[in-house]
């Protein structure tokens, strides 16, 4: 019998529970996750009651089924921690924040890998963006499409100054951001932004995403981390329970919207990538970035 969502959570909780606390970790900091090969690493401040999520996946941590998996568990992990109040989500590769969803898994897809990888995303998106967390994105290089998403489902956005662009760029590789992608970034900057931004697969500079809204700082690269911790601060000083009705009554319905469609957009989504032009504009994408280094 499938498994439930919630069940293959559960199951995954219990496979990376432990936490692992190494003899040179400072005694207020655990670590959910700290080995190197891990692909998200984090750790939760018990002081401060901040966790720090990082994606780990080099090169460019492309976002691919066990990635996704992992985030989904640190985050019901780190939710279900009483104390802990707060989570930055960075990258441990200064210069390329998140590649996006990992093109591989659309590319020549199985079927039931390529559902069960949409349902993973939808999942992820719906605990980020409802998180009762104070989340901050400290965004530490480039952030396209599925990096882009991620971070605005934060609760606010920190960038590094320099040659990084983020934006929702599904139109370049010949495909459509769907109902839930685009959703979110109508809630952030607005929805005339949104239809010139995803028709033409904008990607923005540091200083066009401050702008426009779709980061709220722009920092040196060395000052993202700690910005993101001062701010944090900030949002911190608010009760839990006022902050977090108020983001409930704001984001609840968006995140309404995808929970009732939820099997209907899998449904969607399986058979737009399986298209042979979809296929074929996903070869070409690939073709272009190796091309790229040549
Ligand atoms: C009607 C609608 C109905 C339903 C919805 C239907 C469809 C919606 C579906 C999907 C939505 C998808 C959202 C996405 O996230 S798609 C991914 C988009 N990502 C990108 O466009 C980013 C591509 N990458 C880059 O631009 C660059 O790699 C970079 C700027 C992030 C970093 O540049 P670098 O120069 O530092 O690194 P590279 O040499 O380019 O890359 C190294 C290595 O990694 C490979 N790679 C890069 N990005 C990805 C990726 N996203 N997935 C897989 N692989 C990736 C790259 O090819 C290089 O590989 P090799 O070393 O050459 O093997």
């Amino acid at each position: 019998m499938a498994l439930s969502f919630s069940a293959k959570l559960m199951r995954g909780v219990s496979r990376c529970a432990a936490l692992v606390t190494p003899k040179t970790a400072p005694t207020s900091c655990r670590y959910f996750s700290s080995a190197e090969n891990s692909r998200v690493l984090v750790n939760l401040n018990d002081k401060t009651g901040v966790a720090t999520m990082q994606l780990n996946r080099p090169p460019v941590n492309s976002l691919n089924l066990e990635v996704l998996t992992d985030m989904t568990i640190a985050l019901d992990k780190l939710q279900t921690e009483k104390d802990c109040r707060g989570m930055i989500l960075t990258s441990s590769s200064p210069g390329i924040f998140c590649a996006g969803l990992d093109i591989m898994e659309m590319y020549n897809p199985q079927e039931d890998r390529l559902r069960e990888f949409w349902r993973t995303l939808q999942e992820l998106w719906k605990m980020m963006y409802g998180s009762r967390l104070a989340t901050i994105a400290a965004i530490n290089g480039h952030s396209p499409a599925g990096g882009c998403l991620l971070s605005l489902t934060c609760d606010y956005r920190i960038m590094a100054q320099g040659k990084f662009t983020i934006g929702l760029n599904e139109t370049l590789l010949g495909i459509v951001a769907p109902f839930w992608f685009q959703d979110t970034m109508v809630n952030t900057v607005g929805h005339r932004e949104t239809e010139r931004a995803l028709q033409l697969g904008l990607l923005y500079s540091g200083e066009n995403a401050l702008k426009v809204g779709l980061i709220d700082e722009l920092v040196s690269p060395e000052k993202v981390m700690e910005t993101a911790e001062g701010q944090m601060q900030m949002w911190l000083k608010i009760p839990d329970f006022a902050r977090q009705l108020t983001k409930e009554q704001l984001r609840g319905p968006t995140v309404q919207k995808l929970a009732q469609h939820q099997e209907a957009d899998i449904d969607h989504f399986v058979n737009f990538i399986t298209k042979k032009a979809i296929q074929k504009s996903l070869e070409m994408y690939l073709n272009m970035l190796k091309q790229k280094k040549k």
